[in-house]
């Protein structure tokens, strides 16, 4: 059959990937000059392994945010979180993915911290004494100390 059409059409234009859901927790003890945050290192084997991260995981579907939270909570450090605040979203593009970050803030919490990834921890206070932190992390870190000002 004749068919008139080029057979060299212009490629569509790729696709931008979706963006990938995250659901990340602030989790703060102490109050004003004394407040704490918990960062943890990301276990080997994913992308930026052994940065420093607030806790916290993709959403899975069908998941609420606060829901991934305590899922991601119980999952990484085996806590059963309290009340969740959803504070804001941030987006950042890697080369892995491009993410959407909702940010929570948490202030309470029962369980012994088991770092079930064999992940580090640490308490934290501005700016972080860790290094290097995940650069989607940058801009809470920039916003909790505007807060704190
Ligand atoms: N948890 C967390 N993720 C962050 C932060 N900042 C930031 O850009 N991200 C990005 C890194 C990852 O691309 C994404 C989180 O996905 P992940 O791969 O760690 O999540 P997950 O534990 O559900 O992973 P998976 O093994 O199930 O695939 O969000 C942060 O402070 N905490």
């Amino acid at each position: 059959m004749h068919n008139d059409r080029p057979t060299h059409s212009p490629a569509p234009a790729p696709k931008p990937a979706a963006r990938v859901e995250v659901a990340v927790g602030i989790l703060l003890q102490g109050q004003g000059a004394n407040q704490r945050f918990l960062l943890g290192t990301r276990p080997a084997g994913k992308p930026y392994a052994g940065y420093w991260e607030f806790p916290g995981g993709k959403i899975e579907p069908g998941e609420s945010v606060e829901q991934a939270l305590r899922r991601e909570f119980e999952e990484e450090l085996g806590i059963q979180i309290g009340p969740v605040q959803i504070w804001r979203t941030t987006e950042h593009d890697y080369e892995h993915a491009q993410v959407r970050l909702h940010w929570c803030k948490v202030r309470q919490w029962r369980g012994q911290f088991q770092m079930r990834e064999g992940q580090q921890i640490a308490w934290q206070s501005l700016p972080p004494s860790v290094a290097p932190i995940l650069p989607g992390a940058y801009p809470v870190l920039d916003a909790l100390a505007q807060e704190a000002s």
